[in-house]
């Protein structure tokens, strides 16, 4: 064969340094382009014998990365199509072929270089980021074919000559350069290898590892082991995602799981996605657990192209409240290597957004239809995705008003639909509009709760961290209901109706009542007022506004522009019920210290049972209550 010398061409000479630059802080990925060659080169050969224009022997196609410590070198070896001298001139030297001229052009345009370099095909040059020199054994599975040798030392210089390869496929041999020796050590490529080619869809052969083989029995009769060395082979060719959901059991998607995420717990359930039009995408996406931390188990699915993994920060592909499902996406059509700006404005990655969102809410729906009861008991590991989702997404909320549940104190289960017609006759106040109550803890508000109850009146328990955006969301959403929580006020005025209730005290009694209050209290920001309630309510209720809580807590949750609220002191309402028989016993009590005494008790007493007497506080009324008894 002739020998060849020559320049790879003559638009590239500035191309190395840019690959150099550009993919500097990812050294690795060198691996898993020149794998993924050769599992192409092993594919195209597979397909060719499957259309009968290759007749040859296939042989036992596999993928072969071996390293050479001595030498310094890593290869990666494979018995696909190989490739002529010609197709090397072809594929390999005129870098990109489809026009190394462009790629200039744009580069020179462009701010973000990978943006390009994904898009050109470089994969291969990517050796030259690890090595001082790279050298292709090849010999293509054409008849006739002389195998050919390609060596270039990262120059712009190359040389073909005749090669040494006796049979079909190709060898890319590297010549590790200094500062990437790293790359020499077996546990380091057997780690990459792992991370990038568990599931590439050809077996990939690093080296050979020991395993314990049975070996009949011993003397007294216990079994025999004895090491065998077989292939260290690194990956399942047939990962889930690409059989048929109908070949596949629950207990193949939760093996699957364990082998992604081997300390977790069991997923809930999965979503099986596969489409081939309008873009192409496979996947298994499995809802965790998310219990009501607001967990970052984020990043936890991985994205594939063609079984390749690629990466798993799968941001911009995935909605955001999706983030928190685990799993993994493959999809050829989701252009790799690119700049976020890019993604986010490539057509393909938002119709695979929607997608995925219409997938999830269709799975969560069939999951609601099958089985109310299994559904609702997972409630409370989903509905905080599912609320998240709703706040989030215009087009999921409206999937999601049909599934998403609300809980009440009694631990029982309603879709807003149902909750809106359970509370419909007691809870509409005189403007016609729905109160819906709500906790957010109903151990510490329970006597709130129960002078609800008492009003037949139903408490939601709202404890996710975004319910309270969430409860925001849907009033925005839903007409005429407005949210107050059970504390808000006293629960004649929680829901206000055209009753009035009249106290029985005199306008002198009321004044003196609040003058002795405000003297046992002793605190501005406790404001004192005589209402007229049942008699059998309570006589003290303290409660916060819901407008002037809710303000408070976007601005301890940092919510923009509200930081003037949480400078304001906390400031409560005490709400005394003039129909209540103590507060007559306080007033008909002789001597204005023992009037404060008794009305310190009784407020005392109200926020005992509200869960908001504490510390020293406490204390004294404690002792105070001793000295009374
Ligand atoms: N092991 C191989 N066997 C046969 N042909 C190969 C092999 N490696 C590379 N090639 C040929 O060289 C071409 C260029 O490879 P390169 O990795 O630079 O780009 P690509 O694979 O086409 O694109 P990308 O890597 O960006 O997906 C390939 O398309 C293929 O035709």
């Amino acid at each position: 064969m002739v020998q060849e010398k020559g320049t790879i061409s003559i638009h590239t000479e500035n191309i190395f340094p840019i690959i150099k630059k550009f993919l500097y802080s990812d050294h690795e990925i060198f691996l898993r382009e020149l794998v993924s060659n050769a599992v192409d080169a092993t594919q195209k050969i597979k397909r060719l014998a499957a259309l009968s224009h290759y007749t040859g022997d296939l042989g036992d196609l596999k993928v072969e990365v071996s390293l050479n410590e001595e030498a310094k070198t890593i290869t990666i070896s494979d018995n696909g199509i190989g490739m002529t001298a010609e197709e090397i001139k072809k594929y390999i030297n005129q870098i990109a072929f489809s026009g190394a001229t462009e790629f200039m052009e744009k580069f020179k345009e462009a701010k973000d270089a990978n943006e390009i370099i994904g898009k050109f095909g470089l994969g291969f040059y990517s050796a030259f980021m690890v090595s001082d020199k790279v050298e292709i054994q090849t010999l293509s599975f054409q008849e006739g074919s002389e195998p050919a040798k390609w060596v270039c030392d990262g120059s712009t210089e190359f040389e073909i000559t005749e090669g040494s390869r006796t049979h079909r496929g190709t060898d890319v041999i590297l010549y590790i350069n200094q500062e990437n020796e790293e790359f020499l050590q077996k546990y380091k490529l057997q780690e990459i290898l792992e991370k990038y080619g568990r599931f590439l869809p050809v077996p990939i052969k690093f080296g050979t590892k020991t395993e314990q083989e049975p070996d009949g029995e011993d003397a007294d009769g216990k079994p025999k082991y004895k090491s065998v060395e077989v292939d260290n082979i690194i990956n399942n060719t047939t990962p889930i995602w690409t059989k048929s959901p109908s070949e596949l059991k629950d207990e193949d998607y939760l093996e699957f799981y364990k082998q992604l995420y081997p300390f977790s717990e069991d997923p809930l359930f999965w979503i099986h996605l596969n489409v081939d039009y309008p873009f192409n995408l496979t996947g298994v996406l499995y809802f965790p657990k998310v219990k009501n931390d607001f967990d970052p188990q984020r990043n936890k699915i991985k994205l594939f192209s063609r079984q390749v993994f690629i990466t798993d920060e799968v941001k911009d592909i995935v909605p955001e409240f999706l983030m928190l499902l685990h799993g993994v996406i493959d999809s050829p059509d989701i252009p790799l290597n690119v700049s976020r700006s890019f993604l986010q404005a490539d057509s393909n990655v938002k119709k695979i957004n929607s997608y995925i969102t219409r997938k999830v809410a269709d799975k969560l729906s069939e999951h609601f239809k099958k089985d109310r009861k299994a559904y609702e008991e997972k409630w409370n590991d989903i509905g905080l995705f599912v609320k998240y989702g709703m706040i989030s997404d215009e087009k999921f909320y409206d999937k999601a008003k049909e599934f998403a549940l609300l809980t009440n104190t009694k631990g029982e289960h309603f879709t807003l639909e149902e909750y809106k017609e359970k509370v419909a006759p007691l809870q509409t106040n005189k403007e016609g509009n729905l109160v819906y109550l709500y906790t957010i803890d109903a151990a510490k508000q329970d006597s709130y709760i129960q002078a609800a109850h008492k009003k037949e009146y139903d408490v939601l328990v709202m404890n996710s961290p975004i319910d309270n955006h969430f409860i925001h969301h849907l009033e925005m959403k839903q007409e005429k209901t407005s949210w107050k929580r059970v504390d808000a006020d006293v629960v004649e005025k929680l829901i206000e109706k055209d009753e009035n209730l009249s106290h029985v005290l005199t306008e002198e009694e009321t004044g003196k009542l609040k003058t002795i209050f405000e003297m046992a209290i002793n605190k501005p920001e406790m404001k004192v007022e005589i209402e007229a309630l049942n008699p059998d309510a309570m006589p003290v209720t303290v409660t916060m506004e819901e407008w002037m809580r809710r303000m408070k807590d976007m601005a301890r949750l940092g919510g923009g522009g509200m930081g003037f609220y949480g400078s304001l002191p906390d400031s409560y309402k005490v709400a005394i019920n003039g129909n209540h028989k103590l507060i007559d016993r306080i007033l008909k009590t002789e001597g204005e210290e023992q009037q404060v005494q008794l009305a310190r008790q009784a407020y005392d007493l109200a926020l005992l049972s509200q869960g908001m007497l504490t510390g020293a506080d406490l204390t004294n009324f404690v002792n105070r209550s001793v000295q009374m008894i």
